[in-house]
């Protein structure tokens, strides 16, 4: 059976102290199953600290974005070598935020993917249709064009190590979220994709997220979806408790 990965990805929020506190706070209290993986998606000036304070416990740090080159001019960015260094195993790539406001594109999306098995990270890849496209009936076509080239190029083993969070964008902080049923729908659609791409093996070994107003409320319902293995988790991930209680629903 796949392990659920609930990430809690903090967007721009936050600053050090709250960081460094949350952080103290859900490490004690992650449970120590094998069945679920608890990730903390955080800004670039915490990371540091905490992959220090996490060190030892099951809690991982995340990068929430990343530059594809080791290093050289590009002011602002940050590298993979950078992420890997201080400790960091996985990175968000894709967000449909990058791609709206930073003029991420599939095309970057799959050089830092690539980037990030070269560096030994995990990739958390992010797709998802808006809400004019849904309703054109451009979800499954669109979804299956992000996942191929995101992924292409990989070996199937590093398709095999990636997690695919499926973020309708119309659901992201809107309190709408996709009814389980429409969000295993398309998570099971990306599984065909990678079974197409790859194999039955790697098909049923990759992990699928959804992301989109998850809550604790609503967490029990998608994770109990047969394509479903977690949760990539925007503002119900700001608060300890409900951090913990979604981890907690992995577990079960
Ligand atoms: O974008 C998201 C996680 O990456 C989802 O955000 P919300 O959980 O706030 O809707």
């Amino acid at each position: 059976m796949r392990k659920k990965v609930i990430a809690g990805n903090w967007k721009m929020n936050k600053v050090l102290s709250e960081a460094n506190r949350f952080v103290d706070e859900v490490k004690e209290k992650v449970p120590n199953s094998e069945q679920v993986e608890a990730i903390v998606c955080a800004p670039f000036p915490f990371l540091a600290s905490l992959v220090e304070k996490t060190k030892g416990s099951k809690l991982k740090i995340a990068a929430q974005n990343m530059h594809f080159e080791n290093d050289g001019a590009f002011t602002g960015e940050v590298s993979p070598v950078m992420l890997k260094d201080l400790g960091v195993t996985h990175v968000v790539l894709g967000h449909s935020e990058r791609r709206e406001y930073f003029a991420e594109t599939d095309e970057t999306v799959n050089q830092k993917t690539h980037a990030a098995f070269q560096h030994g990270l995990t990739p958390i890849v992010c797709v998802g249709e808006t809400l004019e496209q849904r309703e054109a009936n451009e979800t499954m076509g669109l979804i299956e064009t992000q996942v191929q080239k995101a992924l292409q190029g990989l070996s199937e083993e590093q398709v095999a190590n990636t997690i695919i969070a499926y973020e309708p964008i119309w659901a992201i902080g809107t309190g709408k979220t996709a009814t389980s049923e429409q969000a295993n729908e398309v998570c099971t659609h990306i599984r065909n994709v990678v079974r197409e791409l790859t194999s039955e093996a790697t098909a049923e070994q990759v992990i699928i997220q959804y992301g989109g107003s998850v809550k604790p409320a609503n967490v029990d319902e998608l994770l109990a979806q047969s394509d479903i293995d977690g949760a990539l988790v925007g503002g119900a991930s700001l608060e300890v408790d409900s951090f913990l209680q979604l981890v907690e629903a992995g577990a079960k």
